[in-house]
């Protein structure tokens, strides 16, 4: 194993309490839950489906094994003096939420003023997606974002809006169908400047 897979495994270890389980216990423990359904897992139809989930779950959890702080390591630094806001809007995600693992789909716009460097603009769409692909609730992730870009980047400020859907409520429970909900984020410049901070909203709002 090179250094980088053994670094990606110490990130995904250092969240377990415990050893990962292993891919037969998967299975087994969708088996136990097409059985509580009320369904046979040994019929046809379902005889591969605990092999899919395995593979949907790797998916969807893919993010666990990625180190956000990593990805904004290389950045740029011939930028003329470059010190305005950079804005990527609507960036699409899929995460899931903690308390039932239903999908949460949105959008988010991720803003930062630069101090000296700026950083390639996938970058900033790919942290999002490391955070997305892990159990989360939208407030957490919103900060997560956020707090990572300035913790590496340094900027003058960050600001980071999300805007999801949370399937646990418009497709179970409250079943509040075209609901969505909207948290931010705002360090340095962007919580201090209310202009600062309007600039990013308006530009939000005229997307949404
Ligand atoms: N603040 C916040 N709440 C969330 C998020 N995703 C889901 N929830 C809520 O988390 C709560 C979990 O509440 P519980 O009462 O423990 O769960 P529950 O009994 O299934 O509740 P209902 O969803 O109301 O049926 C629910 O109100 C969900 O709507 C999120 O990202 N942020
Ligand atoms: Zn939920």
């Amino acid at each position: 194993m090179n250094s980088h897979a053994r670094r990606l495994q110490a990130v995904a270890v250092a969240q377990l309490p415990g050893e990962r389980p292993g891919r037969a216990e998967v299975e087994q423990a969708v088996r136990t839950m097409i059985r509580w359904a009320g369904d046979d897992p040994a019929r046809d139809g379902l005889h591969d489906t605990p092999d899919r989930v395995a593979r949907a779950f790797a998916e969807y959890f893919s993010g666990y094994a990625q180190d956000p702080t990593e990805i904004l390591q290389k950045t740029f630094e011939e930028i003329e003096g470059y010190d305005e806001m950079i804005v990527l809007r609507g960036v699409r995600f899929e995460s899931h939420c903690e308390h039932h693992m239903a999908p949460i789909v949105g959008r988010a716009w991720v803003a930062y003023i630069p101090q000296g460097r700026v950083v390639g603009i996938s970058k900033l769409a790919r942290v999002v997606d490391i955070y997305a692909k892990r159990l989360q609730i939208q407030e957490k992730m919103t900060a997560q974002i956020a707090n990572t870009i300035n913790d590496v980047l340094k900027p003058e400020g960050v600001g980071v809006i999300i805007k999801a859907t949370h399937h646990c409520m418009t497709t179970r429970g409250a079943h509040k169908l075209g609901t969505d909900l909207v948290t931010s984020r705002m360090l340095g410049v962007f919580r201090d400047n209310a202009l600062t901070r309007q600039e990013l909203l308006g530009l939000a709002n005229s997307d949404a």
